[in-house]
């Protein structure tokens, strides 16, 4: 995505390539990525297993290097940092880890000192940075347990504290929530929601799951297969996804999913009932259309399912409905007519 204002990206990806020398030729894990992360934003990088999201998020802080192109951090290229100004550059940057990587045999305040330790800070500045970071992701009680001693959601707040405990300006997120029950990730999208809004922390999360694109993103990246796909604000993306993968992705969370009896009778073109898939986005999310298509066209609409949902704080839903085919024209026409998006999925064979 092109940043829409004059603030430069926090991190941007300039013809980004990365591949791996592998017996009988090389795999190439990006190829040709251009990204601007928005400073101060909370940006997703979703797409399946093998996409390349990991290889794409270890670049920032120079855990991989890029084989071509240049990944920018704060206007500062990390593509050619070595050493002291590598060094440098990491401190503006925290990571959590799906699998939070605590160490075992320090407790929570051992494990969110270690980073200062790491930095030669002294003692006392240690200890009341680490208090108050303890204090921040909630865990006062718990600053004298060990890792074992916590449960999952209480070890990732322990991995945010300790991330954040170099003040860095930016955080990455490898799937930090893929480990967690759904209560849970909520708990910790909330708290990496309110670290951007209080700190004013750029994060960069890479996600396999929609859902916390949803929930916490304001803009999102959609990889396959080493590429960008699809990039922008995350409504945007929602209300009018354009490529397959992504449509795929939104599937699941958008309640657009036809039971599978359903889905088996669908032909493409034909004469039999039309499925049509119904978008609302902003104040058209409130509007009574299937009573007016009843009552003003005397069409008969058929639910067959749909959700509404708040996005980056606006409202959105979606309807998929059944009608019969020779009522699509005029539907389709009253729903343009009202700013509805309409998509027929096709009829039932
Ligand atoms: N160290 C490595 N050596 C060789 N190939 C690698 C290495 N790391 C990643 N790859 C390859 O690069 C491609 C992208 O991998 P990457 O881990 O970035 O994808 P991903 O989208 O993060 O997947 P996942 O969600 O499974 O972690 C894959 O084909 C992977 O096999």
């Amino acid at each position: 995505m092109t940043s829409d204002s004059a603030i430069p990206p926090a991190i941007a990806f300039r013809d980004v390539v990365k591949t791996w020398p592998q017996r009988g030729g090389d795999v190439t894990a990006l190829d040709h990525i251009d990204l601007d992360v928005p400073s101060g934003g909370i940006t997703g990088v979703i797409g399946r297993s093998g996409a390349g999201k990991s290889t794409l998020l270890r670049l920032v802080n120079g855990l991989e290097r890029v084989s071509s192109g240049r990944v920018e951090l704060l206007g500062r290229d990390v593509s050619a940092a070595r050493g002291r100004a590598l060094r440098a550059l990491r401190r503006d940057v925290g990571m959590i880890f799906q699998h939070f990587n605590l160490l075992a045999n320090r407790t929570v305040r051992g494990n969110v000192a270690l980073p200062l330790e790491i930095a030669g800070m002294p003692r006392t500045g240690i200890h009341a940075r680490v208090d108050r970071l303890i204090e921040l992701v909630g865990l006062g009680a718990f600053a004298d347990r060990y890792p074992a001693q916590l449960s999952g959601g209480q070890k990732q707040r322990v991995g945010i504290a300790r991330a954040l405990a170099t003040e860095p300006r930016v955080l990455l997120s490898d799937e930090a929530t893929s480990a967690l029950d759904p209560e849970t990730t909520q708990a910790v999208l909330a708290l990496l929601r309110d670290i951007n809004r209080e700190l004013g922390l750029t994060i960069l999360l890479i996600t396999h799951e929609m859902a916390v694109v949803r929930d916490i993103c304001q803009h999102v990246a959609v990889m396959e297969a080493g590429r960008i796909v699809e990039t922008g604000a995350t409504y945007d993306i929602f209300a009018d996804p354009q490529h397959p993968v992504t449509r795929s992705f939104l599937s699941g969370v958008t309640g657009t999913v036809l039971p599978g009896f359903l889905a088996r009778q669908i032909v493409a073109h034909g004469a039999g009932p039309a499925i049509l898939r119904i978008t609302f986005s902003g104040d058209s999310a409130t509007h009574p259309v299937l009573s007016r298509l009843g009552a003003k066209l005397g069409i008969d609409v058929n639910i067959l399912g749909g959700a509404i949902e708040e996005i980056d704080g606006r409202p959105f839903g979606n309807l998929t409905v059944q009608m019969p085919a020779e009522a699509l024209p005029a539907a389709q026409a009253y729903l343009h007519a009202h700013q509805l998006r309409s998509e027929v999925i096709g009829h039932v064979g």
